[in-house]
């Protein structure tokens, strides 16, 4: 067996799949160290097998000692874990007003913080701790009725995403034994982007005030959703600054090109199954010079659930095939076929009942 991501011997690994030999072989089993804190970037284009691939980890990760993972879920695509393993527990997303800082409730309502609505809502984030206290500071503020009109529509808007609460996500609670999904699914990209970044921040401010001993793990598919907005900047943080204080970070893209190009370079990990589009794999090139020349780059493989993996650590490269998930995948892309198949179901069970 060999361990990707570590030189050392021991520690907590999580089976990540096989060698690949050149002529499509099967040969040693290959792990991943998740021992210690790493930044991941999962990339490849639709139906590679990325979100399988997070799947395949996340299940490494809950039968491993001392880490917690947890997954912000943009698809849905891990719900459905909790049926086959009861420490999968999904959680509703729920955010604390004030685990945004006036900054973030700008860029999360689109507004410039300089200026008009953009500086009350500032105003009213420093001054109040929960929305119904930011709206009710604004209602009461003595700025000119149309800046106030202004304010108060764009936090009745972050009050209809039904997230924030004052219970919010606690770093407790995240870092439990289990797997925490997050599912954002049923949330457009700004909401979705507050609850990424107030788990990014808990998980960080976590670790650093000391509220847990266990290492957390945060797996975020579609990560190019995230990168331009609320999320970016407590994103960039764990990706730079998270391995010292033990927050790993895995990114699933299908965009590498979108990612910023200090998350790619900041990467220990890159698992990177098929690309074909000639700006992805520029984006991978660029960020990493040294392992994905030209000739890798024409080795990327061909085949759903094959990777190359890029191991900054070792500074080696492995032709690896993702094993099978022992619970569910929820990815799935709908078929017509299935529709059909469900069709002729119900008509041999008789039809619907009517
Ligand atoms: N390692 C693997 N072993 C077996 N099957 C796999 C593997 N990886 C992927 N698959 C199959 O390929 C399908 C597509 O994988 P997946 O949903 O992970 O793709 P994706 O890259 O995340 O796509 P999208 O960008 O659309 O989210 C899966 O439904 C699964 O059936």
């Amino acid at each position: 067996m060999v361990v990707i991501g570590r030189e050392e011997a021991t520690g907590a690994t999580a089976r990540l799949g096989h060698y690949r030999a050149r002529d499509g072989s099967r040969g040693a089993a290959v792990d991943l160290d998740v021992d210690r804190p790493h930044v991941g970037l999962v990339v490849g284009k639709r139906g590679s097998g990325k979100t399988y691939t997070l799947g395949v980890l996340a299940e490494g990760l809950l039968a491993a000692e001392g880490v917690s993972p947890v997954v912000v879920d943009p698809m849905g695509a891990f719900t459905s874990l909790s049926a086959a393993d009861v420490s999968v527990t999904v959680v509703d997303p729920s955010v604390r007003a004030d685990a945004l800082d006036p900054r973030q409730w700008c860029a999360v309502l689109g507004l410039d913080p300089e200026r008009g609505a953009g500086a009350l809502v500032w105003r009213a984030a420093s001054e109040r701790s929960t929305l119904e206290g930011m709206r009710s500071w604004v209602a009461d503020s003595d700025a000119a009725a149309s800046t106030g009109r202004a304010a108060a529509n764009h936090l009745a808007l972050a009050a209809s995403w039904d997230i924030f609460d004052a219970a919010g996500i606690e770093t407790g609670a995240l870092c439990s034994d289990g797997l925490t999904v997050l599912d954002v699914s049923g949330l457009d990209s700004r909401p979705a982007g507050a609850v990424l970044a107030a788990v990014a921040t808990a998980l960080y401010d976590g670790r650093m005030a000391g509220q847990t001993d266990r290492l957390p793990w945060l797996l975020v598919d579609e990560a190019h959703a995230f990168t331009d907005g609320v999320a970016r900047r407590p994103l960039h943080r764990l990706v730079t600054r998270g391995r010292q204080p033990g927050v790993s970070c895995v990114l699933a893209t299908q965009r590498p090109s979108a990612v910023p190009a200090t998350t790619v370079s900041q990467t220990d990990l890159l698992v990177a199954h098929r690309l074909t589009s000639a700006a992805d794999i520029d984006a991978l090139r660029a960020a990493r010079p040294t392992y994905l020349d030209g000739d890798l780059a024409a080795r990327l493989p061909e085949t759903t659930g094959d990777a190359l993996v890029v191991d900054d650590g070792t500074e080696s490269v492995h032709h690896v095939t993702v094993r099978e998930r022992r619970t569910p995948h929820g990815g799935e892309t709908p078929r017509a076929s299935d529709l059909e198949a469900d069709r002729n179901h119900e008509v041999s069970a008789g039809g619907p009942e009517t």
